[in-house]
């Protein structure tokens, strides 16, 4: 069972409901994961990557939104998370943004791969730093929403990844060992004959008591990415903190290890600006079944379209997330009707019955939409102090 919706309807609260977009590309070739020289050295290094962004809605709100980028190497899958944001705006008495983002990961760990999924592990990997808004702008001003400080932030994705490893080893078939396997990760050239747990990882520039996150030995300080020249076995994510470092020592032709480089990272300004940065891994050795991909499958430019619109609406109060909510799904159905016939929904419905959503959608607001469309806000730099509760 690895269907978003079967996972979805499995990990959220009995009785909590909730509407979900899936926007997602293609596979294509993607340049740069490992910088332009290794590519062009290494076969190995070339990379695949499909985009998907996954929006939640309740009551007709956004209440969630994650944008995850899948990148599949000969070696690895690497599911990199790159922005998880919420409006506030959830009806459910429980978190409903947890059990859903364990879900949605899960689902792409076992999802459509584009080289034999036998050959390789996967890496879900991503830094957190929080912020006031990614996905909702002036969301952060909205009163409603619980903008988790740094340590919070850790602890929420700790019990993110907890959650998808403990429903990962509990469907196991066959595990001949689930002591935690982490030596031979670190060195390569050992066979590992018993199946290898899943674990996660931790890295905190300049922090030392990571311990203190731990919910059990399964989970280690440190980093995933194997000994030897950092430049050439880190990958590069976008807006990652550590890529402009990485991308120095390519031009001074460095051949720094990963070891020192992991080091020195928290020297650098994008690691001690006083905001922590989180690097995590959930390293998955196997992965045994492999899902028909989900969501709506659309063109690039099509993509980052959809992608750039949600980033010009506001998510400021609750009457205006409503229509930025129904004016986003409102367009996409536009789009998708003309494809698909008018009675094509562009989200599924998880757990309930909720009325038709897109009776009500609306053309782009012009009241609530930034109209230079070539000049979108900026939603990584919060204009506010945020409230925090
Ligand atoms: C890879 C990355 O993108 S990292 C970047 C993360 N994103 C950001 O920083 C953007 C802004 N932050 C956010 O949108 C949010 O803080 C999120 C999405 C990270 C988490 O949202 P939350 O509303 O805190 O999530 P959730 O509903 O799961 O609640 C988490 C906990 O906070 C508690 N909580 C929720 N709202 C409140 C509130 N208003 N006051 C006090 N506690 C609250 C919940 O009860 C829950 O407690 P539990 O852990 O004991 O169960």
């Amino acid at each position: 069972m690895a269907e978003l919706s079967s996972l979805l309807a499995a990990n959220i609260a009995q009785g909590d409901s909730v509407d979900v977009v899936h926007l997602r590309t293609k596979f294509t070739p993607c340049k740069g994961l490992f910088g332009e020289k290794a590519m062009k050295s290494d076969e190995t290094h070339n990379a695949s990557a499909s985009n998907h962004l996954f929006l939640l809605s309740q009551d007709h709100l956004f209440v969630f939104g994650l944008e995850i980028i899948v990148y599949d190497t000969q070696e690895r899958r690497y599911i990199f998370v790159s922005k998880a944001d919420s409006t506030g705006f959830q009806t459910s008495k429980l978190s409903v943004l947890r059990p859903a983002t364990v879900a949605i990961l899960l689902h792409l760990v076992h999802s459509e791969h584009v080289r034999p999924v036998q050959a390789k592990e996967t890496v879900i990997c991503f830094f957190a730093i929080s912020q006031g808004q990614y996905l909702f702008p002036e969301s952060a001003n909205n009163g409603k929403k619980h903008v988790c400080s740094d340590t919070d932030l850790v602890k929420w994705w700790v019990k993110v990844l907890e959650s998808v490893r403990k429903q990962l080893e509990d469907n196991k078939v066959s595990s001949v060992s689930k002591e935690p396997q982490q030596k031979p990760r670190k060195e390569k050239s050992l066979e590992v004959k018993v199946e290898e747990s899943v674990t996660g990882h931790l890295y905190v520039p300049g922090f030392t008591n990571l311990k203190q996150f731990f919910p059990n030995e399964f989970w280690f300080s440190d980093t995933v990415f194997d000994n030897g020249t950092a430049t050439k076995l880190i990958p590069r994510f976008p807006d990652d903190p550590k890529a402009r470092y990485l991308d120095e020592l390519e031009l001074q032709n460095d051949d720094m290890q990963t070891d020192k480089f992991w080091e020195t990272l928290s020297f650098r300004q994008e690691c001690c600006s006083g905001k922590l940065v989180a690097f995590f891994s959930l390293c998955i050795p196997q992965v045994s079944t492999v899902s028909k991909p989900s969501g709506l499958l659309v063109g690039p430019k099509l993509y980052q379209k959809m992608y750039s619109q949600l980033l010009q609406y506001s998510f400021v109060s609750p009457a205006v997330t409503k229509e930025s909510t129904l004016g986003f799904l409102g367009s996409l159905q536009r789009v998708f009707a003309r494809k698909k016939g008018e009675h094509f929904r562009v989200y599924e419905t998880i757990n309930g019955c909720n009325k038709d959503t897109l009776n009500e959608t609306k053309p782009l607001n012009k009241r609530n939409v930034n109209s230079d469309t070539s000049r979108p806000m900026n939603v990584l730099i919060p204009r506010k102090k945020q409230k925090t509760h």
